[in-house]
């Protein structure tokens, strides 16, 4: 094992999600099975605020029991393998189960104003308005928005407006203890560690506020939220920009080399170390492979004990 001396100017540790608290293959990995994805599908799609859903209210009509499922599918084996895959298998049924709340109708206004932002790009879909109101209008529109997600997610973009859907879709899924994030193992206590060494920890990752506190707040290790003093997504501005780091910095009320950043992925550790934030990229199972120029260039750690804090004994 390694260790890596964490310089005594850092105040704060900004901690990456995916690849670096959490196996990629949780966020990523496809389902084993259509029939349990669809099976899942059908015990989340009730809608929050009212029963019957939105126009298609009737597909939450035929719901499996949740006990039922948990009797057919380990919830271990559910959350090693499920963030996006579940997305992509469910986003039309949630569309149409929950078209007509506020908060659904928001999502698509987001995804139809970055869509007009994306029309240059190839293979874009632009999301049109519902014009009238029949159930086949309502379809047309759903479907492009349905179009929309998969060729976002195919290109694993991290806007802002995929990430809040995602975010809202999970949240159904945690709730029902169908879905537990997963955190390595040498996550928590590392963490606790440096609390009780006067360190700050934050979280940033491209999956939003709303989606970080559903993965930690329904966690393999349970509510670990208590242990970050905040959290930032895209809103602050993406990953891969320096600019993004100098904002946090003055969020935290601290100087950017007063931060420590970990992270999975060079072009993140790039930009924050522009910014003059501290970092070093985490390498774990699942992980993309770095070339030997960003080995040799980058301190790298393969988990979080490996850090070594000045007042640490
Ligand atoms: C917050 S859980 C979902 C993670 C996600 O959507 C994502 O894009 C991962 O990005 P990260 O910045 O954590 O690597
Ligand atoms: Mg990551």
């Amino acid at each position: 094992m390694g260790v890596l001396p964490v310089p005594a100017e850092v105040r704060a540790i900004l901690l990456d999600i995916e690849g670096t608290t959490t196996p990629i293959a949780f966020v990523q990995v496809c389902w084993g099975s259509h029939i349990w994805g669809w099976t899942l599908l059908r015990s989340l799609t009730v809608p929050p605020a009212r029963t019957g859903g939105g126009r298609s209210g009737g597909s939450c009509a035929q719901q499996a029991p949740v006990s039922a499922l948990q009797g057919k599918r380990e919830v271990g084996e559910v959350t090693r393998e499920t963030l996006f895959p579940y997305i992509k298998d469910n986003v039309k049924e949630y569309l149409r189960a929950h078209w007509e709340e506020e908060e659904c109708q928001r999502d698509v206004g987001l995804l139809r104003k970055q869509a007009q932002e994306d029309s240059s790009l190839d293979g874009a879909v632009p999301i049109p308005l519902e014009s009238g109101s029949g159930e086949e209008e309502l379809e047309r529109v759903i479907q492009a928005v349905v179009d929309n997600v998969h060729w976002q997610m195919s290109l694993d973009r991290k806007t802002t407006a995929l990430k809040q859907l995602q975010g809202h879709m999970w949240r159904a899924a945690y709730a029902t203890g169908l879905v537990k994030g997963e955190i390595f193992e040498d996550v928590v206590p590392a963490i606790r560690k440096w609390r009780e060494a006067g360190m700050k920890v934050y979280i940033y990752s491209s999956g939003s506020i709303e989606a970080q506190k559903l993965l930690f707040g329904y966690s393999t290790e349970g509510d670990i939220l208590e242990l970050f003093d905040g959290h930032f997504d895209t809103k602050i501005g993406p990953k891969v920009e320096s600019e993004s780091y100098r904002r946090i910095a003055a969020s935290i009320g601290c100087a950017t080399n007063n931060i420590l950043f970990l992270t999975d992925v060079p072009r993140e550790a790039n930009a924050a170390e522009e910014a003059d934030t501290h970092v070093a990229v985490v390498i774990r199972p699942g992980n993309a492979g770095l070339t030997d120029d960003e080995k040799s260039y980058y301190s790298l750690i393969s988990s979080f004990t490996e850090l070594f804090l000045p007042s640490s004994t």
